[in-house]
């Protein structure tokens, strides 16, 4: 059959030699002009999987949308493969989705995923006056010593120092909800108090410093700023980290807005390191990361990696805490979450016989079962940082017949991990504490043995998350105590969203911001409640 091709050729074959050259001079244009704007830092690694759909300059940035987490679950799904590799505009990246395959990335290749990516807007312009934070630093001595640093003033033996101020900040916690829902009979929304609650714990370690109003404007601005560059951090926002020559596009919106709020945290890491300065003149600082550095107590770290540390540790804790704490609060509150309360309750009970004793003195010793279970389940349910932090390989990491070469962006999908049916059953997709707990007997509840990684959400292996433990036991201080003290119920006109991807309000932003909800509920008693 004479078909339309065969009929080119015949004519470019008739056709006069200049027009057979200028058709191949077209042609290999195209093929050049194709290659150049398909062109990936990392070259296509041979035996792994490639998303197919990828357009010249855009990579699949286009096809991932705002939620990067949901449509990668979604082609390991579709496409029958939990590891694959995409193109994020110039730069490759290999996405892991399910929890063995993310596990088995970042615990065996502990050391090959040592370090993190640079990204144009965060590292090139955000972070250039006050450098970088150590979960956005790459992997050098620097690094290396102020890892070190964090891991020490967030270990377990610290905590024990902690105590007056996990007393102090979830007691403010129920003296202002108390407070403000008039006794119980107001419905208020309890995210601004727990964002308090946060941001104070990692002032206090980094500078001895809190605020005591929840609308205080100090507060408020660290919030906004914070928020708001968490924003600029992440792949869906930021396209001129990925195609450079939007970086040269006159009156750059994006530069213009970090360099914005770059400025904004300049303003607030200079004060509240002036303010330390000043307490030291007149002996009134506290016992604080900046004061001991100030003073010269430890001599291996800079000022900028001081700075750095503090920076890590506050932004490391604001949005991580209430959106984890504050989803599931969310999560207990409604009609289905009213039977988790109650036996929480009862746990409780049965451990602290003397609820006033327990109140003041145990509230955060991590020692009822059904608490714990609930934390767990708040972390793995609500995946608040749900691609993790972007990892970067150090040298080669052999893949089932592929070899991921050094340089190569690793993105763990951990929402995907957390509610992978395969290892989580098939109510993955849930909220349910007692996943965690054997009942040993009627309501007597005992935790399993834990499989040494209970959850994604915090990472693993070299870099995993240093505030794992400060984090677990900030959010049980505050539910013993709300807990003991409140039935909490969702309100009926603004109540929670439940579901583990829509109960984020930004999708797009690198740590999850919970859309805002009322509650309300009933006081159980103030007996133990001290003014
Ligand atoms: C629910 C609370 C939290 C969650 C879900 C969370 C999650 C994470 C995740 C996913 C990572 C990256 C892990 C990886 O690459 O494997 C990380 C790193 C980090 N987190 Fe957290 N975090 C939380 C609380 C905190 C707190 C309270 C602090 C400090 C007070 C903190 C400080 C850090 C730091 C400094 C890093 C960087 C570690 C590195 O790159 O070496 N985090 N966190």
């Amino acid at each position: 059959m004479y078909t339309l091709l065969e009929s080119w050729m015949d004519r470019i074959w008739d056709a006069p030699l200049g027009y057979v050259s200028i058709l191949t001079g077209l042609l290999a244009t195209l093929i050049i002009l194709f290659k150049l704007t398909s062109h990936t830092d990392i070259p296509y690694i041979c035996n792994l999987p490639e998303i197919p759909g990828a357009l010249p300059i855009f990579g699949h940035l286009l096809q991932l949308g705002d939620d990067h987490a949901t449509v990668c679950e979604k082609w390991w799904r579709q496409y029958g493969h939990s590891v694959f590799q995409i193109r994020l505009g110039n730069t490759r990246a290999v996405v892991v989705n399910s929890f063995a395959d993310c596990k088995k990335m970042l615990v065996s290749n502990s050391q090959a995923l040592i370090d993190r990516p640079t990204l144009y807007t965060f590292h090139g312009v955000i972070s250039s006056t006050k450098g970088f934070t150590i979960g956005s630093s790459p992997w050098d001595d620097s690094c290396r010593n102020k890892r070190k640093a964090a891991s020490t003033t967030l270990s377990k033996a610290m905590m024990k120092n902690y105590y007056p101020m996990f007393d102090l900040e979830s007691y403010c916690i129920l003296r202002d909800l108390h407070r403000d829902s008039k006794t119980g009979s107001v419905e208020v929304s309890i995210r601004p108090y727990i964002q308090r609650y946060a941001l104070n714990t990692t002032l206090t370690l980094c500078y001895g410093i809190r605020m005591d109003e929840v609308y205080d404007t100090l507060l408020r601005e660290i919030l906004n700023v914070g928020s708001a560059i968490s924003l600029l951090r992440s792949a869906s926002e930021n396209y001129q980290d990925y195609i450079p020559i939007l970086r040269y596009i006159p009156n750059n919106e994006k530069t213009a807005r970090s360099k914005e709020l770059r400025g904004r945290r300049d303003i607030y890491l200079d004060l509240l390191l002036n303010k330390v300065r000043e307490m030291i003149k007149t002996g009134t600082d506290k016992p604080c990361i900046s004061a001991a550095i100030l003073k010269d107590q430890e001599t291996r770290l800079t000022g900028v990696e001081v700075g750095s540390i503090c920076l890590s540790l506050v932004s490391g804790g604001f949005e991580t805490i209430p959106g984890t704490l504050v989803s599931c609060i969310g999560s207990l509150s409604t009609p289905a979450g009213q039977a988790f309360q109650e036996r929480a309750y009862e746990d409780i009970r049965k451990h602290y016989p003397d609820l006033k004793e327990a109140w003041a003195t145990e509230f955060e010793k991590e020692k009822v079962p059904y608490l714990n279970a609930i934390v767990k389940e708040a972390g793995r349910y609500y995946t608040v940082s749900s691609m993790s932090l972007p990892r970067k390989t150090v040298s080669d990491v052999h893949w089932n017949g592929a070899v991921i070469p050094a340089k190569t962006m690793v993105l763990i999908n951990a929402q995907a991990g957390n509610h992978d049916v395969e290892y989580f059953g098939p109510d993955a997709g849930t909220f349910n504490p007692e996943r965690w707990l054997d009942e040993i007997s009627e309501k007597a509840f005992e935790e399993k043995a834990s499989p040494g990684l209970d959850h994604l959400s915090f990472g693993a292996g070299s870099r995993s998350c240093p505030g794992a433990i400060i984090a677990s036991k900030l959010i049980y201080s505050a539910l013993f105590r709300l807990l003991s003290l409140y039935k909490i119920e969702a309100s009926e006109s603004n109540p929670p969203n439940t579901d583990y991807v829509e109960y984020n309000a930004i999708k797009s932003a690198l740590v999850a911001i919970p859309r805002d909800f009322n509650r309300g509920g009933e006081e159980r008693t103030r007996d133990f409640y001290k003014e």
